[in-house]
């Protein structure tokens, strides 16, 4: 069950949304056990952001897990993710922060796995 929260302030069109979706959905294969199955993603376009000084296009993406993986594995779902963006929202990827975290606890549907 991961979590993916892109934040950015750049704006995202339907299409670039629905891109990043089917994308990001397979990019989370990078983690091993994790698929769209089970991710839950949220965008948040339009933010107020500065990186560096500057309001040139940027993003945080924030992912969240249930368990672990290994830095091969969050490696890999980096170089995907910073692709992404930079292909599909033009943000560069020096101006891409990706952080993990991993979680002990998750509960879903009145219970915790
Ligand atoms: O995506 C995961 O991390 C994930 C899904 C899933 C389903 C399940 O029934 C479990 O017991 C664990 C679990 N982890």
């Amino acid at each position: 069950m991961p979590f993916i929260h892109a934040k950015t302030n750049q704006n995202i069109a339907p299409e670039t949304e629905q891109k990043l979706k089917k994308e990001l959905g397979r990019a989370i294969e990078c983690l091993k056990g994790k698929s769209e199955t089970w991710l839950m993603l949220c965008f948040e376009p339009n933010q107020k952001m500065w990186f560096q000084g500057t309001d040139a296009p940027a993003a945080m993406v924030q992912v969240d897990i249930f368990g672990k993986a290994s830095d091969q594995e969050y490696n890999a779902l980096t170089k995907e993710i910073c692709r992404l963006f930079n292909s599909e929202l033009q943000i560069p990827q020096n101006r891409i922060y990706v952080k993990y975290s991993e979680n002990t606890h998750w509960g879903w549907n009145g219970g915790n796995f």
